[in-house]
């Protein structure tokens, strides 16, 4: 059994609580063997966490991780307007091999900003699993459907491929790949195809996950057409189960929170991309309240516009008070959950708990920098004060991904280098 040992860090604890500890790590297995005062020199290979935190590596319940391509090429649009006038130009350019440089891309930041399991909604899935693969994190994917332009053929082709992603690729990259369907909305994909498909991935046993109450003009639509609000319509659909988990949630209810209480299905919160396209503030403290399972995820790198959940927490913090005109909602502990298990919950991944027997994920983030000083409240520090680059140490599955800030499993300067050639020829392509 090959071992590691991180020693001589504070450790978040799953009760959000901090203190001082090792860790010891089986290798091989992936998991936490042990936590104790001192088990210096007990691992084969050793990393430093003195005067550093050590937290469950992050989760991201919301991405699209090849989307770094499009950063920066279209900003300061709302929804409709950015994805139809210049996202989805883009991506009808896109070829497999963008996806798997833009996916690496997406992973190297990723890791380097500590987070370790991820959920993401794309096309060409094998290339993203690929990436993720070589990169060594943890993933739920899944290939997302859009039917609103389609002809009948070429919608149920799109449908039957989310659903052939998520049974073939289920387990992939010895277990760290898990699958969902991914139905892009309930209102780019047609009733007859979610009245078809959503059966069968019951029949395969994924998840179900898409975007959902994300803005006003996605909202009006159901109610006018339908009388009644999008996540009932989704309930009837079948697709409000316990596994299930919405992207955004911005424009719910008090109908709709009781739902999503009720069935268990989580929401993923993306404060910072819902501030960029002005979507709205969702209202997290009342999920809370309410007994919902809500994550935090970052959706893709155009509408955000980066990859950094440090970033997302201190945004949720932040809107959570804003959203409430309270400065007691959204508090430091429950932005430590949404990083670490609250968001695993959501997406249904086993991780985001440091404790004997649980999957060795990990972020080590070194406090010996001016913005992170004093160590009054770590938990304080996480959710308001760590930056993406505070991050040295990153692990999951048991395997260093990051060592002293330097990626192990990807060539950081031939990943962004390939990225620039990728994202210049894609907009060109788009542009002509
Ligand atoms: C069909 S694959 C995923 C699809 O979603 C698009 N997308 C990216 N960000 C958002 C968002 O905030 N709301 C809705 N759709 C989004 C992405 O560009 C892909 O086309
Ligand atoms: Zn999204």
């Amino acid at each position: 059994m090959a071992t590691l040992a991180i020693t001589g860090g504070q450790l978040l604890r799953p009760d959000g609580t901090i203190s001082r500890a090792d860790v010891l790590v089986d290798q091989d297995e992936g998991t936490i063997l042990e936590l104790g005062d001192d088990l210096a020199g007990t691992g084969d290979t050793n990393l430093d966490a003195s005067n550093a935190l050590v937290t469950p590596g992050f989760v991201n319940g919301h991405s699209h991780v090849a989307m770094t391509l499009l950063r920066g090429h279209a900003d300061d649009k709302p929804l409709d307007a950015w994805l139809q006038e210049d996202i989805w130009p883009a991506e009808d350019e896109l070829t497999p091999e963008d996806i798997r440089v833009g996916a690496e891309l997406g992973l190297l930041e990723m890791i380097k900003s500590g987070t370790t399991a991820f959920a993401d909604m794309y096309f060409e899935v094998p290339e993203i699993a690929a990436a993720v693969d070589t990169a060594g994190l943890r993933a739920r994917l899944g290939h997302g459907v859009v039917t609103v332009a389609a002809d009948e053929a070429a919608a149920r082709e799109d449908a039957q491929t989310s659903i052939d992603v998520a049974r073939e690729l289920d387990g992939a990259a010895d277990g760290r790949i898990s699958t969902a369907f991914m139905p892009h909305s309930l209102t780019t994909v047609g009733e007859e195809y979610l009245d078809e498909f959503v059966p069968k991935a019951r029949e395969i046993g994924v998840p179900i996950h898409y975007h959902a109450n994300e803005t006003t003009d996605e909202v009006a639509p159901i109610v006018e057409e339908r009388g009644m609000r999008p996540l009932a319509y989704a309930a009837e659909k079948g697709m409000l189960e316990p596994e299930d988990f919405v992207a955004h949630g911005v424009h719910v209810d008090e109908s709709e929170i009781e739902l999503l209480a009720e069935a268990g299905t989580g929401v993923i919160h993306c404060p910072g991309s819902n501030m960029k396209l002005a979507s709205g503030m969702a209202p997290v403290q009342r999920l809370l309240d309410a007994g919902v399972t809500v994550g935090l995820g970052t959706d893709g790198a155009a509408s955000n516009n980066d990859l950094s959940l440090l970033d997302e927490a201190r945004d949720a913090a932040m809107v959570g008070k804003l959203e409430t005109g309270d400065a007691s909602a959204v508090p430091a502990g429950a932005v430590a959950e949404f990083l670490t298990h609250g968001t695993a919950d959501a997406i249904g991944l086993d991780t985001g708990r440091l404790e004997p027997g649980s999957a060795a994920d990990l972020a080590v983030i070194d406090l010996e920098t001016p913005h992170l000083t004093p160590p009054h409240d770590l938990v304080s520090h996480l959710a308001y004060a760590a930056a993406a680059a505070d991050v040295k140490h990153t692990i999951c599955d048991g395997q260093v991904l990051m060592r002293d800030r330097e990626v192990q499993t990807l060539d950081e300067r031939a990943v962004c280098d390939r990225a620039r050639e990728h994202a210049v020829a894609l907009v060109d392509r788009a542009a002509e």
